[in-house]
């Protein structure tokens, strides 16, 4: 998994097209969101994550976590992006883990919203520009 954190003053999407055939299905209210004061974390799922999507979950929330203590962030937008690797992971299984990553980092207490699957979106982004406010991060499972 490739992920890019960008601390942002806020982040706000628009459901645009479909990008996939059968996209997420999702509600009226989760046509448009925004978050201020978010840490925004672009994350484009892995072929090589497939072997073991639990340890991929454990180890972005790891990540996540950490990097938002550091610029103690207390909200966290998940953003499924696709241009952040060339051996992107299938949609289903791409989902799933965001789906695991969003809901375990609302058991950890944050703010989390997540930004609909498989469409196109227009977004705006404030990034703080401070030293650590874009940050990236590798994971892959160790078996
Ligand atoms: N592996 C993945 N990781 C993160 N997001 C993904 C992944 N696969 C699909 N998506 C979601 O689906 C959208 C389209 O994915 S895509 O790879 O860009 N495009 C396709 O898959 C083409 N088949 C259709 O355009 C992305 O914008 C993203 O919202």
């Amino acid at each position: 998994m490739r992920m890019l954190l960008i601390h942002s003053d806020y982040l706000e999407y628009e459901v645009k097209d479909k990008a996939l055939k059968n996209p997420e299905p999702i509600s009226d209210e989760q046509r448009k969101g925004r978050l201020d004061e978010v840490l925004a974390v672009f994350m484009s799922v892995e072929k090589v994550d497939e072997s073991n999507p639990d340890e991929v979950v454990e180890k972005a929330v790891k990540e996540i976590k950490d990097v938002a203590s550091q610029v103690k962030a207390e909200k966290i937008f998940v953003y499924p992006f696709a241009h952040l690797s060339s051996e992107l992971a299938k949609p289903d299984v791409a989902l799933k883990i965001l789906q695991k990553i969003e809901e375990k980092l609302k058991e950890e207490g944050f703010e989390v919203k997540r930004a609909p699957f498989g469409y196109y979106k227009a977004f705006k982004l404030s990034c703080k520009g401070h030293p650590l406010a874009e940050l990236s991060r590798t994971i892959v499972p160790s078996g």
